[in-house]
């Protein structure tokens, strides 16, 4: 926020009484008594008081008589991978739960990330040549849609392109959901117990359940190979 040159944030909690100020209300108590706003900037769907009756020309007329400017910008709207609409919270959870990380990262100026313990599972990546640190999500936090992603695989300072591998491992017939990533290229690292964070770069496909064992083998030396190519073409976070 201080990078951002903002010196304060006020957080008004939404309660029952809180809910009931009218907007005309909302702008003499919060906006001039207690904060003696010199201008306000809002995006035009701005909506405030008792069942969100205030509106930007509201707003801009009261500003005219308690001799406060309003602003009105312009909302952000997502290129193609947010499928063009406005940035808002709900829409970057919704692209994360759908996969969408592209269009996520796009409004967050980042890449969606996931942190966590490595700890241990089935204990089988390292026989199929790719071990995976799994990482023990806390509860709530926004896990992009089942699939295999490009990323990196963040712990102690370095920052490791990493392909990430979300879901139950349908080809063992798993149950439990888990965040799985592979450091590509790297061996003999030991992350158990360490803090990892996990971020999305690219959707690069679904899970799958393939006929063969090596079928799944042919695929996931395929897909490092893309998230390899994907890393190395993108800015490290
Ligand atoms: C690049 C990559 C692609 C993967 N694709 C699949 C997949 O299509 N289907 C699947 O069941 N598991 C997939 N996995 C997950 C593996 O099944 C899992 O990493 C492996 O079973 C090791 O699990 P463990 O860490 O619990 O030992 C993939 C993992 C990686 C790293
Ligand atoms: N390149 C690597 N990427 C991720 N983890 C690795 C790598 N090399 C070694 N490891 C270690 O191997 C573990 C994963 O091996 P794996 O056989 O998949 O076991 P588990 O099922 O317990 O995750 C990781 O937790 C980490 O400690």
């Amino acid at each position: 926020m201080a990078e951002l040159g903002v010196d304060a944030v006020l957080i008004l909690p939404f309660t029952p009484e809180f809910s009931k100020l009218s907007a005309a209300d909302f702008v003499v108590k919060v906006l001039v008594d207690k904060l003696h706003a010199k201008a306000v900037v809002e995006g035009p769907n701005f909506r405030f008081g008792h069942k969100a009756a205030g509106n930007v020309r509201f707003l801009a007329e009261q500003g005219d008589v308690y001799d406060f400017d309003v602003e009105v910008v312009d909302l952000f709207v997502t290129g193609e991978a947010g499928g063009g609409e406005p940035f808002s919270s709900t829409l970057t959870r919704r692209l994360v739960a759908e996969g969408g990380i592209e269009g996520a990262a796009e409004i967050l100026g980042r890449p969606h990330r996931v942190e966590g313990i490595v700890v241990r599972g089935a204990q089988r990546g390292r026989d199929l040549g790719f071990p995976t640190a799994n990482v023990e999500t806390l509860p709530h936090t926004a896990i992009p849609a089942d699939g295999v992603y490009a990323g990196w695989l963040h712990t102690q300072g370095e920052a490791m392109p990493a392909a990430i591998s979300v879901g139950t491992n349908p080809q063992f017939d798993g149950t439990e959901r888990t965040v799985e990533a592979y450091a590509i290229d790297r061996v003999g690292l030991d992350l158990y117990g360490l803090h990892v964070a996990v971020d999305f770069l690219a959707f690069v496909r679904g899970q799958a359940r393939f006929d063969t064992l090596d079928a799944l083998l042919v695929q996931m030396a395929d897909d490092v190979q893309r998230c390899r190519e994907l890393v190395a073409a993108a800015e490290k976070p």
